[in-house]
């Protein structure tokens, strides 16, 4: 039902308008006789739609235009002595139409009906802007984002299960969301809960609901998370997480696509597309029996890795900057500009905590930072010179040969102790020092290794 206010000081005039608009059944009307009465009404309602007469006693229509300013709802001038000054000056500040008296029923409905329509496109077209402002979007041009953006593009509109693996950060409940939304269930719930974070009984509860009486805090009967994601997408987080126990049941959840809440004898349908994530390596798990192996068959119908983002180097520039002034925006705060040796810093940082870790720097350098932001503005982390042994270590999940202890050893010390000599411009006295050994035992150690300097 919309709701319709009449400004209009001749009380015959006013109750000719209500008789003319009563054949629009979906109309509520409010009738005032001053702008001073309609902008009491208008502090405590918002209508659909104003008609407004420009003569008024008291404050004029025109004034009490001007004084609502954004908050004039949308209005019809009806007037017959306005002059062109403030017909222009009207339609200058917003209003939608102007009609002449006297009037005639035809073009009153006419304006009304296009106003109202007018107003309805305007707010679906807001609510639009707004789900796709609220849309995920996966930024990254490196080979490896690329290249999971075409799989997910081909992934997203099936209904094929999807594993993402990635480390903390890396964005894969970003990617989970990003293919829910460009599903055909876009319109449904995207439900999402991490299985590390919640004890397991609890996380059975969450799933799977319970009827009133299961246990003894059952007040009430609760639905599961499959049931709240009914005709929508389920995500589970840190699968690898899983109790046996609950894997079993998940699995035949995901076989006959029932479930059946604690405590109750009644299976109920649902539909629901999995999408699960785990930074663990779960061919361990199955290898070590703590992961079932159907379960991990059924659940990893198409793998999505998501690439750390120190091996993604080509990103960090682009997600930086990204960051900037989206937080710029939100904050609204001026972007600053950004010394080129700071971006060297991100190139050649770690990122153990991955985007997240980028996102909240940038974010703190928005609101904290310099202008231009510098190196200073990085936090200690960024000035900390690289450990040599632990940048050459395969990340956790990448697939590696696996050599002797013996052979690793001899392989680490070898490029070690080279770097070392290198940085020292080969003088064995001032390396040894430096290593904490005997300057004789140093060169062993490049007889054994096989160390040479270079000519
Ligand atoms: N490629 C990307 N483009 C834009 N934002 C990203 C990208 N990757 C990650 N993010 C953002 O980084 C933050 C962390 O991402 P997300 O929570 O998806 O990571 P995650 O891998 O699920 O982390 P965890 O394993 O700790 O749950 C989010 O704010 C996400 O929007």
């Amino acid at each position: 039902m919309k709701h319709v206010l009449i400004v209009e000081d001749h009380q015959k005039i006013r109750a000719n308008l209500m008789m003319m608009l009563k054949k629009q059944t979906d109309l509520t009307m409010v009738g005032c006789a001053s702008a001073e009465e309609a902008g009491d009404h208008l502090a405590h309602h918002e209508p659909d739609l104003m008609l407004l007469d420009i003569r008024l006693p008291g404050k004029s229509g025109l004034d009490l235009i001007q004084e609502l300013g954004d908050a004039l709802p949308p209005t019809i001038v009806i007037s017959g002595e306005a002059t062109i000054s403030e017909t222009v000056e009207a339609l200058r500040l917003g209003v939608y139409d102007f009609i002449e008296k006297p009037i005639s029923r035809e073009r009153l409905l006419r304006s009304v009906r296009n106003c109202l329509e007018h107003q309805q496109l305007k707010t679906k077209l807001a609510a639009l802007e707004a789900d796709l402002a609220a849309a995920p979007t996966i930024i990254g041009d490196s080979k490896a984002m690329t290249f999971l953006v075409q799989q997910c593009a081909k992934v997203a509109p099936t209904d094929g299960r999807v594993m993402i693996r990635g480390e903390s950060g890396t964005g894969k409940e970003l990617v989970a969301s990003y293919l829910h939304q460009h599903s055909k269930r876009a319109g449904g719930p995207f439900v999402k809960i991490n299985c590390a974070a919640i004890p397991a009984n609890l996380i059975e509860d969450e799933l799977f609901g319970h009827v009133r009486g299961a246990f003894t805090d059952a007040r009430t009967d609760k639905a599961g998370l499959f049931e709240t994601a009914h005709n929508g997408t389920l995500f589970l987080d840190e699968i690898g997480d899983m109790d046996l126990s609950l894997q079993a049941r998940l699995l035949r959840v995901l076989e006959d696509g029932t479930v059946r809440r604690l405590g109750d004898t009644r299976e109920r349908r649902v539909d629901v597309r999995v999408v699960c994530a785990t930074h663990h390596d779960l061919e361990a798990a199955v290898a070590q029996k703590t992961f079932r192996q159907d379960l991990y068959f059924r659940l990893n119908t198409v793998p999505l890795e998501i690439p750390a983002l120190r091996k993604r180097g080509d990103d960090i520039r682009l997600l930086f900057f990204w960051f900037l002034n989206h937080y710029s925006r939100r904050h609204k705060l001026a972007v600053k500009q950004v010394d080129a040796s700071l971006l060297h810093k991100l190139d050649h940082y770690a990122w153990p905590g991955n985007v997240r870790e980028l996102r909240n720097l940038a974010e703190r350098l928005v609101i904290l930072g310099c202008d231009p932001i510098t190196p200073d503005d990085l936090p200690g982390a960024f000035h900390q010179q690289p450990k040599p042994s632990a940048a050459t270590l395969p990340a956790e999940g990448e697939t590696f040969e696996i050599i002797p202890l013996r052979a690793f050893r001899n392989d680490s010390e070898k490029h070690y102790i080279t770097a070392v000599l290198k940085a020292c411009a080969w003088n064995f006295s001032q390396a040894a020092k430096k290593l904490a050994i005997q300057r004789t035992y140093l060169y062993q150690k490049t007889q054994t290794l096989g160390i040479e300097k270079p000519n």
